[in-house]
C-alpha cells in the first residue's frame, strides 16, 4: 500500500486546501497538499519536502493527526494527515487553486475521498461545536 503524507495547516480556525489540477489524478478534487512517502524518508521529512516542492512554502511538521486507508481503483493508499506550520507566500507549482477554509465549511468542498475521514475528525477535534 502506498503511504501518502498530507499537510494539515491550520491558522485561526481555517485549514489549507489545494485543488488538483487538470492532468493530475483526481482532477478538480480538493486535498490536503502532500505526496508519496519515499523510501528512507520519515513522514515528517516527506511532508516538509512536498510542501516546498508543490507550494514553495517553508513547512515544519508536528505530529501525525490521523491516517485514512482508502481503496482507489488503481490501488489502496494510506493517507497520513500531519499537523504542520507553514510560512511564506504560497506559489501554485502543481495545483490550480489554494484556499484557507473555515473548518465549518470543510465538508462542503469536493474532497478527495481518502481525505473525508480526516476532514471529519479535524472538525470534531477543532470545530467550534
Ligand atoms: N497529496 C495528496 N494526495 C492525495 C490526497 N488524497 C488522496 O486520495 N491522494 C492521492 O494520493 C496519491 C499520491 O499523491 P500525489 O500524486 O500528490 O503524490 P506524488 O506526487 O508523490 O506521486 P506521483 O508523482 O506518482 O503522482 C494520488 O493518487 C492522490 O490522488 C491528499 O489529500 N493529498
Amino acid at each position: 500500500m502506498k503511504n501518502v503524507a498530507a499537510a494539515l495547516a491550520m491558522v485561526n480556525g481555517t485549514v489549507m486546501l489545494t485543488r488538483r489540477a487538470p492532468n493530475q489524478q483526481l482532477e478538480g478534487y480538493w486535498e490536503f497538499p502532500g505526496g508519496k512517502v519515499e523510501p528512507g524518508e520519515t513522514v515528517q521529512q516527506c511532508i516538509e519536502r512536498e510542501i516546498k516542492e508543490e507550494l514553495n512554502l517553508a513547512c515544519v511538521a508536528d505530529r501525525v493527526f490521523m491516517e485514512s486507508v482508502y481503496e482507489y481503483e488503481g490501488g489502496a493508499i494510506n493517507l497520513i494527515g500531519v499537523l504542520v506550520t507553514v510560512s511564506g507566500e504560497p506559489e501554485l507549482l502543481v495545483h490550480d487553486r489554494l484556499t484557507w477554509v473555515p473548518l465549518d465549511d470543510l465538508l462542503t468542498f469536493k474532497l478527495a475521498p481518502a481525505d473525508i475521514p480526516i476532514a471529519k475528525e479535524l472538525l470534531r477535534a477543532h470545530g467550534p461545536n
